[in-house]
Formats: structure tokens, C-alpha cells, sequence
């Protein structure tokens, strides 16, 4: 019942709200009570607060209007006994069997350690000691913090505002806030950003903290390293001394299948220490494929938190920002007009930037909109040149898993109408196209239709979570 009510809720409420506040409950029903389980104290009382009611009318609905009594409380519900982890024994590695629990390298995980050059970058992030660490098994352990990425420098607006409420408050109590802190959300939207100004406020806070920074790539290296050189135990001992664990783009653990038993293992240990860890990873943790269920589960245990694209102010304000730090003057006129050119992620809109200013500096002229048409003519003319109708159509009817010809077709089921009304409203928001000639391009249909389309779309994305998911990926895999 749980499930199906989740299902009505899911449809109800925008996809961040659903994704950090409902969907990491774990439900235990029995003898008419239905028992709710929060990863913490904060989740559980939002709950309480805000959704509560509606939860016990929907469950009331599902259950022939009889109201199921509906509890909540902290922890996790009971489940299947998990492997406990054993002692930490000897490991051979070169594909032979792992004694502790039968896991093995994968020819990915060797693959990824052949490629991730040089020596492994952990290194105990404290201010006063920023040397290099050689431990036994020769792996040095360096991280890099970027002393640039910090709150300050980080522009808040209603895509990220959750995101960053959350970082600050774990950069104040690490460990006691949220454990972990997952942030998820598409390409170059900030999320490494807001995981560096954690681990930097927390060096600022107490400058004997060890911060240990990397990418996923890193550990699954340093991993299969430590295997090759019979030095695991200190592998296992470094990662879990640190105070914060911050690793990010986990997406990359997918099918690394000896990577991920010891990520949860250390998971584990550092959670239970009361040590933070924080997570970033492109999807929402369910949506990772080729990932332990248990390791997933886990990532759910603290907050998960969406950073989406920013709307048009906060781009604005993003590039005042930037141009500010780089001693630039810029008009709003001329924020204004990049903004409204570069629409895909912030990374793509500071290499834009700094073009602009480039250029300017290398001819001595002014930014203004002409000057920078002229500046980022080729950029501009590859969005173009991408995102044609024909494009828009294609990404639309494979992603939906339809043919194009039924875009275009006179069909009008609803499985072909609403993709169909999607690729329209792309087709005015991306392209420069007429609303007549988008018509056209789809099957010789009337700009009215095209007109309303465009509307249903906006209004959709208000109501409905799913249409504005499939918006928001549609603009990232079209624009990136
Ligand atoms: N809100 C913001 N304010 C200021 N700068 C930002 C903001 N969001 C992103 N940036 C900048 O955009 C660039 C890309 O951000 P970042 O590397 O954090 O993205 P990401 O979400 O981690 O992407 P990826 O998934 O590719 O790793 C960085 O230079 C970062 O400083």
C-alpha cells in the first residue's frame, strides 16, 4: 500500500520534493498500522509538517476509506539480514577470489586503474599540513580541495537553493546534520562546487579536519592499487580515518562490482563513526544502474538532494559573479543577453564568459550584445547547427521509444500526442524557427496547434513531475 501511495504522491508533488523528503521513507506495515521510517530527525518532522496529512488521505483512499493508523519514526525498516563485513583479511587480486566475501576485480575496475594516471590524489586535507602522506604500499595520498569552490563564490537561486541550504548545514556539523549528503542532478550544474565548499568551511571551521576529496575513478584506482601492492589494510585504515569522505560523479562505481563492496564497507564504518560522507552522482540514487541495491539503499539513509538547471536570473547572477571575481566590468544588458543565449548548464556558460572577456581584452573593446554575437559566433552557430527540428524529433522519439513518423502522423493517442506536443515546445524554445514553420515540420499542422502545445507544456510542467523531468533531460541532452 505504501508503494501505491508513493505512486499518487510521486504524481502530486515536483520531483525535488518527492525525490528528498518522500521517496527515502521505508514503510513497515502490520496489524492495521502502517510504521514510516525517516533517515533523520529533520526528514521526519518536514514529513510530519507537510505531508503527513496528505499521505494518510491517500492511504485512506487506497484502503476503501478506512484510514490505516500511520506512525513515523527514525531508522530504517526491518529487512533482510545484510552480509555483516569480517575482519579485514588478505586479499589476492589479479581476478582471484576475494577471501572475505567472494567478490572480485572486475576487468573494468583494472581498466580504470590503468587509465586513472599517476599516484593516487588522497591526501588528509588539513591547512596545516598539506604534504603529500607516504604510506606503506608507496601510495601517496594527495586530495585537492579547490580553494576557489566555496560558498561565497557560489551563486544561490531556487535551482540550488535546497542543495546549498543542505551543504551549509553539513559544513557546520559534519557528521550530525545529514549522513550522507547525496547530490545529484545533470552535467556541470555545480554539484562538485557545492561538495568543495563543504569540505573547505569545514578546514576553515577546524583546521585539524581531514577533508578526503576524489572522484569515484580515483578510489576504484586507488583500490585496485592498494590490492596489486598487498596494501589494502592501509587503503581501509586512510579512508577510514577521515572526518569527511567527499566522492564525487559515483555513477562511475556502476559494474565496478569489487569497488563497491568496499566503498559500502567504509560507507559503513564512517557512517557509524559518526564521520561524514558526501556524494555526488549525475541521477537519483534508485536510477543508478549496475549498483548494489544495498549500496543504494544506504545513499538514502541521510539527504538527497536535486541541483537543477538555473533559470534565467540565476544565470544572470552567476555570470555578475564570475566576471566580478575576474575584475571584469559587465553591463546587465550583456549578462542578460549570454544568459539568454546559453541556456545548458553554468560550466558551458563561464567558458562563454570567458571567451567574451578574452577577446575583449585582446581587442580592447567593449562587451556589448553585438561584440558578443561576434565572440561567440561558432559556439552559437554549433547550438544552432544542433539543435535543428529534425534533432529535436529524433531525441523526442527515442527517447519515448516511438518513430518519428508518428510525430509527425495525424495519430492521436496519448502516447504519441504528448511526445509529440514535447517536441513542439522544444522546437520554439530551442530553435529560431517560426511557430508556422514548426507546424510544417511536423506533418503540416497549424501554428494554433503548435501555439497550444507550447502552453500545455509550460502549464504540464507545473502540475505534472514526470513532464518536467523529461523537459529538463530533453534540454540537457539537446543543449550539452
Ligand atoms: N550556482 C553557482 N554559482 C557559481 N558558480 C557555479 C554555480 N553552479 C556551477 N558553478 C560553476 O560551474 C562550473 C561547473 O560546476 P561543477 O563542476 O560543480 O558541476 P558539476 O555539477 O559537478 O558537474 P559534473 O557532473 O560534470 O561533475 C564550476 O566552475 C562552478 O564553479
Amino acid at each position: 500500500m505504501w508503494h501505491q501511495c508513493l505512486e499518487v504522491l510521486r504524481d502530486e508533488f515536483p520531483a525535488q520534493q518527492f525525490n528528498t523528503w518522500l521517496r527515502p521513507l521505508q514503510s513497515d506495515h502490520r496489524e492495521g498500522q502502517l510504521m514510516l521510517f525517516a533517515p533523520n530527525r529533520f526528514v521526519m518532522d518536514w514529513v510530519n509538517e507537510k505531508y503527513l496529512r496528505r499521505i494518510e488521505e491517500v492511504l485512506k483512499d487506497l484502503n476503501g476509506g478506512q484510514a490505516p493508523r500511520v506512525n513515523m519514526k527514525v531508522g530504517s525498516a526491518p529487512r533482510e539480514s545484510e552480509p555483516v563485513e569480517r575482519s579485514e583479511v588478505p586479499v589476492r587480486v589479479n581476478g582471484q577470489v576475494h577471501e572475505e566475501t567472494g567478490s572480485q576485480v572486475t576487468e573494468e575496475e583494472k581498466g580504470v586503474a590503468a587509465t586513472v594516471a599517476g599516484p593516487a590524489s588522497i591526501k588528509p586535507k588539513s591547512s596545516g599540513d598539506r604534504r603529500p602522506v607516504q604510506v606503506e604500499g608507496d601510495i601517496k595520498h594527495q586530495s585537492f580541495l579547490n580553494e576557489g569552490f566555496t560558498f561565497e563564490t557560489f551563486v544561490e537561486g531556487k535551482s540550488n537553493q535546497l542543495a546549498r541550504a543542505a551543504s551549509m548545514q553539513v559544513a557546520e556539523n559534519p557528521g550530525g546534520a545529514y549522513n550522507p549528503l547525496f547530490l545529484y542532478g545533470g552535467v556541470g550544474l555545480g554539484k562538485t562546487h557545492l561538495m568543495h565548499a563543504i569540505g573547505n568551511e569545514i578546514v576553515r571551521r577546524n583546521p585539524r579536519a581531514k577533508v578526503a576529496y576524489l572522484r569515484s575513478e580515483r578510489f576504484v584506482a586507488d583500490m585496485v592499487k592498494a590490492l596489486q601492492l598487498n596494501a589494502i589494510n592501509e587503503f581501509k585504515r586512510y579512508y577510514r580515518s577521515v572526518d569527511a569522505l567527499l566522492i564525487d560523479d559515483i555513477q562511475f562505481f556502476a559494474r565496478k562490482e569489487r569497488s563497491q563492496e568496499e566503498f559500502f564497507h567504509t560507507f559503513n564504518a564512517l557512517l557509524e563513526g559518526g564521520q561524514q560522507v558526501i556524494v555526488t552522482c549525475d541521477r537519483f540514487p534508485k536510477e543508478i544502474v549496475d549498483m548494489e541495491e544495498r549500496l543504494k539503499s544506504r545513499f538514502g539513509w541521510g539527504l538527497t538532494v536535486m541541483v537543477e538547471p538555473p533559470e534565467l536570473e540565476t544565470r544572470v547572477a552567476i555570470l555578475m559573479k564570475k566576471a566580478d571575481q575576474a575584475n571584469v566590468k559587465l553591463s546587465s544588458e550583456a549578462a542578460f543577453f549570454i544568459a539568454q543565449k546559453i541556456r545548458s548548464n553554468v560550466r558551458e556558460l563561464e567558458g562563454a564568459l570567458r571567451l567574451v572577456i578574452a577577446n575583449a581584452h585582446f581587442t580592447g573593446s567593449e562587451i556589448t550584445p553585438p561584440f558578443i554575437r561576434e565572440s561567440l559566433k561558432d559556439l552559437l552557430a554549433l547550438h544552432e547547427k544542433q539543435v535543428s527540428i529534425d534533432n529535436i524529433q529524433r531525441t523526442v522519439a527515442e527517447y519515448y521509444k516511438i518513430k518519428v513518423a508518428d510525430l509527425l502522423s495525424k495519430r492521436r493517442t496519448r502516447t504519441v500526442t504528448r511526445p509529440r506536443q514535447v517536441a513542439m515546445a522544444l522546437s520554439k524554445e530551442l530553435t529560431n524557427h517560426s511557430l508556422p514553420e514548426i507546424g510544417d515540420a511536423f506533418g503540416g499542422r497549424d501554428h494554433t496547434t503548435v501555439l497550444h502545445a507550447c502552453k500545455k507544456i509550460v502549464e504540464l510542467q507545473e502540475t505534472d513531475p514526470s513532464i518536467r523531468e523529461d523537459y529538463q533531460n530533453f534540454m540537457r541532452l539537446l543543449t550539452t
